[in-house]
């Protein structure tokens, strides 16, 4: 019974306040109560509002990049105002701090990215010059790789904010993860989900992790049965390659590995922003050896693309 959080107090789950954010934390919480059979007030979802929500005006980059819409999550972690956080495994760093941990996974929902516009089928059926909107780097220049005519434009928001843009027209399509819109019941917005041979995803794209106390027992107890070991393994080998690249946190990269039984294939890039520059590679070995894979294939890349590459 020592796992059983209604002996004692509520498990609290941390997490952001958007709609998808709160998705991903209402479905930990049912895997949890299904797992452990315990009943919803066996836990407590509590909603963080980070700096990342609050300013929605300006670029990413400019308010602290990478990792600003999780650190104050994972300071009320560390602080033990809430017991476990719930994150998309995409936008977490790929260091945790001191006394925090991600071991478990909840089992991954569509890499791919979705191709969205209320005038065009897909990419290939865009005409010259036409406005899309993204803000992500790896969207930005693998669009611009395959088609340097299109127009870009800076997309910031929730999925809601972005379709409400492309319905005023500030561009005529984007770029969404269908692991978000399948969460949300939105997948109907998708006009095509987009082959990862023709778009690579990000590293993690897809996969939720949950982020505990190293040191909090009763929270490894109930985290064990819902982990899903093979999107465990996969996020391993895609975020060692991410980790090897890292320090050049401009640089677009995308990476996916996949399982076939025990076999697990890697594939990675990295490209110049304007997309002029696409450098590709790929492993195939055991599992076990999925993270020396993920090192191995980023040292590649980088010894491809030379120290120029990244300005
Ligand atoms: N960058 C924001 C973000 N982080 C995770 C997802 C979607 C869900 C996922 O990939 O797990 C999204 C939105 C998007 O890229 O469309």
């Amino acid at each position: 019974m020592m796992d059983m959080p209604t002996s004692q107090s509520p498990l609290r789950i941390g997490t952001r306040g958007s709609a998808l954010a709160l998705a991903q934390a209402h479905e930990t919480r049912a895997r949890l109560m299904a797992a452990h059979d315990l009943p919803a007030l066996a836990f407590e979802i509590v909603v963080i509002k980070t700096t990342g929500d609050r300013v929605t005006d300006r670029p990413l980059k400019e308010i602290g990049g990478k990792g600003l819409f999780t650190r104050e999550i994972e300071e009320a972690l560390t602080e033990g105002a809430i017991d476990i956080a719930v994150h998309s495994m995409k936008d977490m760093p790929t260091l945790q701090p001191d006394g925090l941990l991600i071991d478990c996974f909840l089992p991954r929902e569509d890499v791919r990215d979705a191709f969205v516009s209320p005038h065009f089928a897909s990419i290939a059926n865009l005409p010259a010059g036409t406005v899309v909107g993204s803000s992500s780097l790896r969207r930005r220049a693998q669009l611009a790789h395959r088609r340097p005519d299109l127009q870009l434009v800076e997309f910031r928001g929730n999925v809601q904010t972005r379709l409400k843009k492309l319905d005023e027209g500030v561009a005529a399509a984007t770029f969404l993860a269908m692991a978000g819109l399948r969460r949300l019941d939105m997948a109907h917005v998708a006009r095509s989900a987009i082959d990862p041979e023709e778009m690579l995803p990000a590293v993690a794209q897809g996969a939720i992790g949950v982020e505990r106390r190293a040191a909090d027992d009763r929270a490894a107890a109930l985290l064990h049965r819902i982990n899903d070991v093979e999107t465990g393994q996969r996020i391993a080998a895609e975020r060692a390659f991410l980790t090897r690249l890292d320090g050049s946190c401009q640089t677009p990269i995308a990476g996916l590995a996949e399982l076939d039984g025990t076999r697990l294939v890697l594939r990675g890039e990295i490209l110049s922003p304007d997309g002029a520059v696409v450098i590709a590679g790929r492993r195939e070995g055991s599992v076990a050896e999925g993270a020396a894979m993920g090192r191995d294939l980023a040292e590649e890349l980088l010894g491809k693309a030379g120290p120029g590459f990244f300005g």
